[in-house]
């Protein structure tokens, strides 16, 4: 099966950044999250994989399809895919049905009356300029304009921002929609973690440009853990040996630490005395990034 996106060894560099050696897949019917600190390089990433920036080294496939900026075959790839930016990028002036025009115009595939169910769905007034909007509600017009012309592949760099939770609830709803159609693929950066335990297949986390882990979402929330640990009981498991040292990450507070575990069941098996909670992607992450090794 051919993959929608296929990120070989992808590299850019900026001045004082380097994205580096970046590869990674999207496979028909999944969803991947694409994590990391602010400025680690998921746009770069992601634009990349648009073709709205040339990569240094390294080769971009959409639908099997290398992708190479300014090439007009883009255009045709471009039209099977959704994007959201993390901006509302329509003039301020035009009006949301003037949105639809646009789309109308820009797409064959364009569905007139799938946008206007999907404004409607957001409570978006066909007369509502641009600039009256919310940036919430940008980005709901945004994410219409998005899915309105049927695409296979949604591409999204914080789409969630700004939107309150009940938002971001009626978003999920609809990329779970989205989903439950045919082949079809996300791949989706965000910094709210608790959208991807909602909707992720796949997550992965990139920092100073290159990749640091890449798990099924299932890997981290139903196997992973983090244990609580006094000092003693810490230097215990250490002299057990019961985690590869590659895969050591402590977290040292007041009395004792948290410690990253990649079993959480063999952990509280070896270890009936040291609770251990379900890990989340946040604290997959972040003692992933900032943890200790030793
Ligand atoms: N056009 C550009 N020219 C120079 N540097 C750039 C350019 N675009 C991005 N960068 C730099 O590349 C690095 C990665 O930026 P990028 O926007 O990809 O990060 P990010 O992971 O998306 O961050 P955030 O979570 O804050 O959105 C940053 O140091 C940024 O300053």
């Amino acid at each position: 099966m051919t993959n929608l996106i296929e990120i070989d060894n992808l590299g850019k560099r900026y001045d004082g950044f380097a994205l580096a050696d970046v590869s990674l897949a999207v496979e028909p019917g999944s969803v991947v999250g694409f994590i990391g600190s602010n400025g680690a390089g998921k746009t770069t990433t992601l634009k990349a994989a648009l073709g709205l920036i040339g990569a240094d080294t390294g080769t971009v496939r959409l639908f099997g399809e290398e992708v190479r900026p300014g090439a007009s075959a883009l255009d045709a790839l471009k039209a099977r895919i959704g994007v959201v930016l993390d901006t509302c990028a329509f003039p301020g002036t035009c009006t949301v049905k003037a949105v639809g025009s646009i789309g109308r115009a820009a797409y064959a595939s364009w569905d007139s009356a799938r946008f206007a169910a999907l404004t409607e769905r957001f409570e978006l007034a066909p007369k509502k300029k641009v600039s009256e909007l919310s940036r919430g509600m940008g980005m709901k017009l945004t994410l219409a304009f998005a899915l309105a012309h049927h695409p296979e592949l949604l591409i999204l760099d914080e789409a969630t921002a700004g939107l309150d939770p009940l938002a971001r609830e009626d978003v999920l709803e609809l990329l779970r929609e989205f989903m439950a159609e045919g082949e079809r693929g996300i791949f989706m950066s965000t910094h709210i973690t608790s959208d991807l335990e909602k909707i992720a297949d796949e997550v992965i986390c990139l920092d100073a440009g290159r990749v640091v882990f890449s798990l099924p979402k299932d890997a981290i929330t139903d196997e992973a853990g983090v244990a609580r640990c006094r000092t003693a009981e810490l230097e215990a498991v250490l002299a057990a040996d019961f985690l590869s040292a590659d895969a050591i990450r402590i977290e040292r507070h007041g009395f004792g630490c948290n410690l990253l575990v990649p079993d959480r069941f063999a952990f509280a098996r070896a270890f009936p005395d040291i609770p251990v909670d379900a890990a989340t992607i946040e604290d997959y992450m972040t003692l992933t990034l900032k943890g200790e090794s030793r």
